[in-house]
């Protein structure tokens, strides 16, 4: 395994970078997180990939105005002095909230997550006849008064349905309507993609040891009083609030292993998308729930103090392990709370000798599974809903000695361009229950605009897995046969499919690269280079080496075969060539899976060594070899070094790390890498 030397921990001590402080008299607005990061932070101190720029507008008025389309002129204009006010048949709903709604302040409050909240049935201030439909709920009581916002009643609704959750986003939350196809339509505010630069983790004497700190590493250090101090924060904001949702819910299929996590938030937005991305318990499971191994605090709304020591913007995620505790500030973008779930597992599984993947993964008919490795954008999500295999899970998943396990009860589809056309299953999966985040929508109609990317280009729909048609429920599979890492090449010089040996297929898994424009507005022009380790640097916990040491050993094991595929350019870089046709990807990805590629005559590329196939069913020749769909042979050469030479660059921090007892399988991947 490898070992961890002074000097990478050391590297973090620098890379703090507090805001300047504010001239007296002129206070400055507080920046969202990617304008600050542009700023503040040198490229390259944090993982860095897919942290989505801000969006343009400055109010929730002016955001809520990007997402409405003007519908047609057919639309009749309504009066205004005719409109009746909101009757929403509020004394119905007010009687059902108040049926439902119960104090959960003091344990909130609480700093003790073991003095949790007390699951009760029914409102205890009531007398006994409560309507049967309500009997199935559960109210939290407050059992403790240890504070004085335990004074503040604060209401808990607890694992709403679908239904409810609507009710309340579409009552109470601006910018939440209902789509012609039935989904919640809803606005994550000024953060529509994750702060990684805002990703923090308690470090004390057990993390100091086991996590991976320093240079490339997510894991940005925080002690353990300013998580209480953030904590308290979130936790005194949500006690102020007249209601707060609460998800009891679990993580991993594979019921050996699956964690029991609450989340704890304030909008109806945040309670139903987790509701789809987690694994739904049964009305036993939930009855016989007990105390959560892990507990979310979103506070989303309300910012951290920036003042407060380690802050570097408004947005806060931090995670305390010793404390099983999470806590957001600053950020509604939904993202993070199932991607710091699954930083969470990226800790407690390997533990346990499971390795946790940031993967798709799909079954065949004949039981062969398929992971899809990938950073965000590359295809996880659209290549592993395929309508001829099963779908056991689009992100995130373990592999124990079992076999694979989906982490997660849903799906988190990109959906800008989407279309029925292109994506049947994926399209059809939106509609009632399905969170729709940042889309653009005719204001009459209630059509959903996926091309508009007026709020953002990262839009995007969460959906439970059992509205994909074909989905493997439970989610689980034996161990995978294909192990397939994509990669969106926007430079146009990788192949569109590549054989991989073992080393390769480490030597790219460490590297984890993918080059994007990022962002089609700004006119950038020159495609950008991630590389992020383990296709999940964003994710891990510890120091990737680990992670790569047991997909080796796994892949070993049960003879999977490792493949690179290029979702992205090719006869040119991004400008000039254009993106390989999701149908010809398709075609690759089938050839994979049939088996009828591992059989077809296989040539070498130049730089990179990769093995490319002569022939693909159903792909032309010509673009299987980037350097024939290339017009210009010169511009293809340089372009190919200059992304060989990134590689090597990126490559070199991991030269001091062992795999196994000694630097031979090191030295081995490296020469797998491309030759520069
Ligand atoms: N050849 C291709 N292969 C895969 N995806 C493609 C391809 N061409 C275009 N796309 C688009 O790229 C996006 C991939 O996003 P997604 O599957 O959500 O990625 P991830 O799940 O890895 O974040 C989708 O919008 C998809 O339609
Ligand atoms: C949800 C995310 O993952 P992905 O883009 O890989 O689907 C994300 O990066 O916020
Ligand atoms: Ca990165
Ligand atoms: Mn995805």
């Amino acid at each position: 395994m490898a070992t961890e030397n002074g000097e990478v921990n050391m590297a973090n001590g620098g890379s703090f970078t507090l805001t300047a402080p504010p001239r007296p008299g002129a206070l400055p607005r507080i920046q969202t997180t990617a304008a600050v990061n542009r700023s503040s932070s040198k490229a390259g101190d944090v993982c860095h990939d897919d942290s989505v720029p801000p969006v343009k507008a400055q109010t929730i008025d002016e955001l809520h105005s990007l997402q409405k389309k003007r519908s047609a002129p057919t639309t009749p204009k309504q009066d205004a002095s005719a409109q009746s006010p909101t009757t929403f048949s509020t004394i119905s709903e007010d009687e059902r909230l108040r049926l439902q709604l119960q104090s959960i302040s003091a344990s909130l409050a609480s700093l003790t997550r073991e003095t949790g909240p007390n699951v009760v049935k029914g409102d205890p201030k009531r007398k006994p006849e409560t309507p049967k439909a309500q009997q199935q709920h559960h109210y939290f009581t407050p059992t403790i008064s240890t504070s004085d916002s335990a004074l503040k009643l604060t209401h808990v609704l607890y694992n709403l349905s679908p239904a409810e959750l609507y009710e309340q986003a579409i009552k109470y939350e601006h910018g939440s309507f209902i789509t012609s196809s039935g989904a919640l339509a809803t606005l994550s505010g000024a953060k529509t993609g994750r702060s990684p630069k805002d990703k923090r983790v308690v470090k004390d004497e057990d993390t100091a040891e086991e996590l991976w700190w320093g240079k490339g590493s997510p894991n940005i250090e925080m002690d353990e009083h300013t998580f209480l101090v953030n904590r308290e924060r979130a936790v005194d904001y949500l006690n102020s609030l007249d209601k707060v949702f609460v998800n009891d819910q679990f993580l991993n299929w594979d019921k050996e292993n699956r964690i029991k996590v609450r989340i704890v938030s304030a909008r109806a937005y945040h309670s139903l998308f987790m509701h789809n991305m987690c694994i739904r318990p049964t009305p036993d499971e939930l009855e016989n729930f007990g105390t959560p191994d892990f507990t979310i605090y979103n506070a989303g709304q309300f910012p951290c103090n920036r003042y407060t020591h380690y802050m570097t913007s408004s947005t806060s995620i931090d995670i305390n392990l010793a404390r099983r505790e999470m806590v957001i500030l600053g950020t509604q973008y939904a993202g993070e709370m199932k991607k710091g779930l699954f930083s969470v597992m990226h800790y407690l599984m390997p533990k346990r000798g499971i390795l946790t993947l940031h993967s798709g993964c799909n079954m065949g008919k004949d039981c062969d599974v398929a992971l899809f490795f990938g950073l965000s954008g590359t295809g996880k999500t659209t290549l592993s809903t395929d309508h001829n295999r099963l779908l056991i899970g689009d992100d995130e998943h373990c592999w124990s000695d079992n076999g694979v396990s989906n982490i997660e009860g849903g799906c988190y589809a990109k959906c800008v361009d989407l279309s029925h056309e292109k994506e049947p299953d994926i399209f059809n999966a939106i509609k009632f229950g399905t969170v729709l985040e940042n889309v653009v929508f005719d204001e009459h109609t209630r059509e959903v605009d996926y091309v508009d990317r007026s709020v953002t280009e990262n839009t995007r729909a969460s959906y439970p897995i059992e509205y994909i048609p074909n989905a493997k429920i439970p989610c689980i599979g034996p161990h995978p046969k294909n192990v397939i890492l994509l990669a969106c090449d926007a430079f146009g010089v990788l192949p569109p499919v590549s054989k991989l040996s073992m080393a390769q297929t480490m030597y790219h898994f460490i590297s984890g690269y993918t080059a994007l424009v990022a962002g089609t507005e700004d006119g950038i022009k020159e495609p950008q280079a991630t590389f992020s380790a383990c296709f999940g640097a964003a994710f891990i916990m510890l120091h990737p080496i680990k992670y790569a040491a047991m997909l080796a050993e796994k892949m070993n094991k049960y003879g999977a075969v490792g493949w690179l595929v290029n979702t992205g350019w090719c006869g040119g870089r991004y400008g000039v060539g254009s993106r390989i046709k999701l149908p010809y990807t398709r075609k690759i990805i089938n050839a994979i899976h049939s088996g009828s590629l591992l059989n077809a005559d296989y040539t070498k590329t130049d730089v990179f060594g990769l093995n490319i196939p002569t022939t693909v069913d159903g792909v032309p020749a010509e673009i299987l070899n980037p350097k024939n769909a290339w017009e210009n042979k010169k511009i293809y050469e340089e372009t190919l070094w200059k992304l060989a030479g990134l590689f090597k660059q990126n490559f070199e921090v991991f030269l001091k790390y062992k795999i196994g007892s000694d630097s031979k399988l090191m030295q081995e991947i490296l020469a797998a890498g491309p030759d520069v």
